[in-house]
């Protein structure tokens, strides 16, 4: 018989045979994409990123070191080809949505529209949700947007400009977030939550939702760990419920009050986002889902890019001093009509600011506020890319967002620098130019190009963002009327920000400013 040694030793080359398999298994299905050695075999080379914070930089640096499609984990490839990443979520595209999507379910009995993998079910609800996000059969949009812009403005009077007998500070982080959920509640349950007017984190909700999101992360990359929590009797404990006292339970609670109140079939739907959706036959209990899902997928992303639209601003003396004389020669030529009856640069004013829209847009493209890779699943039977290489089925396929916005084949040498001017120049040359969709080098094609490149950072096709066009209006109106009322400067130039990565989005604290009123122009 074997010695105790000899089974030792049986038993190690037994388990170094069967790692050894797991590895060459791993590393062979996807071998003939390129990547990171480590990549291949585990899912160590995401885990640093996430550690380090530059995930979302690594992306960009594996896609230039080795190519457009780049294996970063034995079942992810990652790639910068706009192209494939737009025919990925085109209407037709054969690939779904990989499980990732299912991390962002918060209640666990529904999935909600972005959490939804079923593609039968995921259209039905946006076909019920488009309307009412499209702001088309909301006429309470722009009033209600209004009146919390007028809440900030009344709010900064009062208590945070810098004055001669007053030398006051503002953290303009903190304020912009209680504004832009104050924003995304109004819009979403047609009354704001309130604050601003408070000017508090009311129950800790911000703080929570803050330290949620790096736990958030780690649930992405390990997904075992993901379904873990969500299992009976473990879910109770781990899972959100509308009677926490904060967090995104706290907000579940509101929007179940609030839906509950609404969704009453003796009264008629009022116009607004809630009443659009039961027009159009949303459930009650999807109506409460969809709601919560609002506040979660709209506030810190719209956040980031007015934070970073305004930082890009006041940072660039001279593209600030633009800004400003675009909005003082506007309020100069239609005094009547640029502001509403709160106060506040209209809608209709703010498409006539040609500079300030680009500076908006290349800040989104600058700092995207979302730039996770939102993995996309090929169908069972695999895809065939041009180059021949098959993808098998079942493969995660992210989108490497920062290839794509700070490309130099799309944006040019300078991609990596702040010019709001690339434009306007773009634009311009392109509608001097006959429509020739077959010239692919012609100024149209390349405006084109420009524009599907950033678009591209609220997704596309059938997975696009249903609240694009609020964030894009709140955007225009606040930074508008924000820089035509006052002056920003920061107070901390060598650092005016600090603004860390999580879970696919940015986080941005101490954003010290100071703010002091402009006299009549
Ligand atoms: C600058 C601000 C915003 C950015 C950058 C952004 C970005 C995104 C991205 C990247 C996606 C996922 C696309 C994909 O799955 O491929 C998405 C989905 C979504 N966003 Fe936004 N978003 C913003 C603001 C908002 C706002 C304000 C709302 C709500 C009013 C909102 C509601 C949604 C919803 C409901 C979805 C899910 C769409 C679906 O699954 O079909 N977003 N957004």
């Amino acid at each position: 018989m074997f010695d105790s040694h000899t089974i030792t030793a049986i038993l190690v080359l037994l388990l170094a045979a069967r790692v050894a398999y797991g590895a060459f298994v791993s590393w062979y299905r996807l071998r003939h994409f390129p990547g990171p050695l480590i990549a291949a075999i585990s899912k160590l080379w995401i885990v640093r990123g996430v550690l380090n914070k530059t995930l979302h930089l690594d992306l960009k640096r594996v896609c230039e070191k080795y190519g457009s499609f780049v294996r970063v984990s034995p079942n992810d490839i990652v790639t910068d080809n706009l192209d494939h990443v737009l025919a990925m979520s085109s209407v037709r595209s054969p690939y779904g949505r990989s499980e990732i999507y299912s991390n962002v379910k918060f209640d666990f009995e529904m999935d909600h529209v972005f959490s939804e993998r079923n593609e039968g079910r995921h259209q039905e609800l946006r076909r019920k949700l488009a309307a009412g996000y499209s702001g088309k059969e909301n006429t309470q949009l722009e009033a209600g947007i209004d009146g919390q812009i007028r809440v900030l403005l009344d709010l900064i009077d009062s208590k945070y400009l810098y004055t001669e007998s007053q030398r006051r500070t503002l953290e303009f982080s903190r304020l912009a977030q209680f504004f832009t959920l104050d924003v995304i509640t109004e819009v979403a349950f047609g009354q704001a939550f309130g604050f601003l007017s408070r000017d508090e984190d009311i129950n800790g909700y911000c703080h929570v939702a803050e330290q949620a999101l790096p736990i958030f992360e780690w649930l992405g990359v390990f997904g075992t760990l993901n379904r873990m929590i969500r299992l009976p009797g473990i879910r109770n404990l781990t899972m959100p419920r509308p009677t926490d006292k904060t967090g995104v339970g706290m907000m579940m609670g509101y929007a179940k009050k609030v839906v509950e109140e609404r969704f009453d079939s003796t009264k008629v739907p009022r116009e607004d986002m809630l009443g659009s959706f039961e027009r159009h036959g949303l459930s009650k209990r999807e109506a409460q889902t969809e709601a919560t899902l609002q506040i979660m997928a709209g506030s810190d992303t719209t956040v980031t890019a007015l934070r970073s639209t305004l930082l890009f601003i006041m940072t660039n003396p001279i593209i600030y001093a633009k800004v400003q004389q675009e909005l003082d020669a506007d309020y100069r030529d239609h005094p009547n009509d640029i502001l509403t009856e709160q106060g506040v640069i209209s809608d209709a004013a703010t498409q006539r600011l040609t500079y300030l829209r680009a500076c908006i847009r290349e800040s989104i493209r600058m700092l995207p506020p979302a730039f996770a890779m939102l993995q996309k699943q090929t169908p069972p039977e695999g895809d065939v890319l041009p180059d021949g290489r098959v993808i098998p089925g079942g493969t995660r396929v992210g989108t490497c967002l920062y290839g794509i916005v700070r490309s130099k084949a799309i944006y040019g040498e300078d991609a990596d620098v702040y010019r709001p001017e690339r434009w306007i120049e773009a634009e311009k040359a392109a509608s001097l130019e006959p429509d020739d969709r077959s010239n692919s080098s012609s100024a149209k094609a390349k405006f084109r190009r420009m524009t599907q490149g950033t678009d591209v950072v609220f997704g596309s096709g059938r997975y696009q963002c249903l609240g694009k066009t609020v964030a894009m209006f709140e955007l225009r109106k606040t930074l508008a009327t924000l820089l035509h009322r006052y002056d920003i400067v920061s107070v901390n130039p060598s650092q005016p920000w600090v603004s860390v990565p999580a879970n696919g989005l940015l986080l941005q604290s101490d954003m010290w400013v100071k703010v002091t009123k402009r006299g009549a122009k």
